[in-house]
């Protein structure tokens, strides 16, 4: 449904000055699927959906939507995608409804067919009794429901969500999440969509792709590159240093474990399938005679992911999201 091959994006800065937001960018996403797109700040997020969704020429590379290549005909494709952009959405005087309504039009859509499609947005994004109210009065996250029902009036089979819970309470997010799930499950929509809060990704994407300077440095389901790339974080307590210098020899010898430490009567290491290599590791100093008297298991997170992956944390983006909410 979206294929991207070698995807540049040069800005010109200043007259002899230049960014790559994107230097090589290659991707694909399958119809239905949900593909969350991660990075920190400047990393080239919302740079690969201007691209995809016609906003923006690339400078290289190749990228079509929906079977409609986004240089040859980029009208082509924003016809057949709906996108949420970061603070874009519905004029402020115009009531919810009007807006609605108007955007079908706007798309060439007999009437009819925008009345169904509304009616059914309606119920699924809880806008019933907003409908009446000029968009100016919303709250910010009735706004953002709005805006996401204006990127579907169309039907589009590919959705493009550029941060969009940013700015939401917790209960707001988990509301609007349980909306897109179901405007999946009715109308099997490809969605691509970028974020910062990488419980989103993790609940939600059935694939993630980790993007850092322009490149894709990752791209695979969440759990597979936790698998793959930290593996789970063990910390076994024992009787007293000698049992954990002992523990850590067995430890180090037995399968899908590295990065053995010993700190004092407790032995940490990085197992890389927890719920495999742990039982009959336990098993294994049980029978030696070096039994663990306390075991924690700690699941790895994204964030996690990204900092085995470049060194850095991708948690920065969450503090600069902070900053701008609280100072908006
Ligand atoms: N119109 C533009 N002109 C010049 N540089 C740009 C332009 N748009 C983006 N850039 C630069 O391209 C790089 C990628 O920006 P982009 O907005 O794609 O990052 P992002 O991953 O979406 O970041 P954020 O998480 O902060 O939204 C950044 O260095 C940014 O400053």
């Amino acid at each position: 449904m979206i294929s991207v091959e070698e995807l540049g994006c040069r800005f010109r800065v200043r007259r002899k000055e230049f960014v790559d937001a994107l230097k090589d960018v290659s991707f694909v996403v399958g119809e239905g699927e949900l593909v969350a797109l991660l990075g920190p700040n400047g990393a080239g997020k919302s740079t690969t959906l201007r691209v995809l969704t016609g906003l923006v020429p690339p400078s290289s590379g190749r990228a079509s939507v929906a079977g409609t290549d986004v240089v040859a005909d980029p009208t082509g494709v924003r016809r057949r995608i709906g996108f949420v952009g970061q603070g874009n959405g519905a004029a402020h005087e115009q009531r919810v409804d009007d807006e609605l309504h108007a955007q079908g039009r706007a798309y060439g859509l007999p009437r009819s067919d925008v009345r169904a499609t509304v009616a059914e947005l309606v119920g699924l994004l809880d806008l019933g009794d907003l409908l009446t109210r000029p968009v100016r009065s919303l709250s910010g996250g009735q706004r953002r429901r709005v805006d996401i029902a204006l990127g579907l009036v169309p039907r589009p089979p590919v959705l493009f969500l550029d941060e969009p819970t940013t700015g939401l309470d917790p209960h707001h997010r988990a509301r609007l999440w349980e909306h897109i799930d179901g405007l999946r499950r009715t109308f099997n929509t490809t969605i691509l969509l970028t974020t910062h809060y990488l419980e989103e990704a993790d609940e939600h994407a059935e694939r993630v792709l980790v993007i850092d300077h322009g490149r894709v440095i990752a791209d695979d389901t969440s759990a597979r590159l936790k698998r793959e790339h930290v593996g789970h974080r063990v910390s076994m307590d024992f009787d007293g240093p000698e049992q954990a210098a002992l523990a850590a020899k067995a430890v180090e010898e037995a399968a899908g474990t590295r990065e053995v430490t010993v700190v004092g009567r407790t032995v940490n290491l990085r197992a890389d399938g927890g719920d495999t290599v742990v039982p009959p590791l336990l098993a294994a100093l049980e029978a030696q005679g070096t039994g663990a008297r306390r075991l924690v298991l700690a699941e790895p997170t994204l964030n996690d992911v990204f900092l085995e992956l470049t060194g850095r944390s991708l948690r920065e983006g969450d503090q600069y999201h902070r900053e701008r909410e609280a100072a908006a």
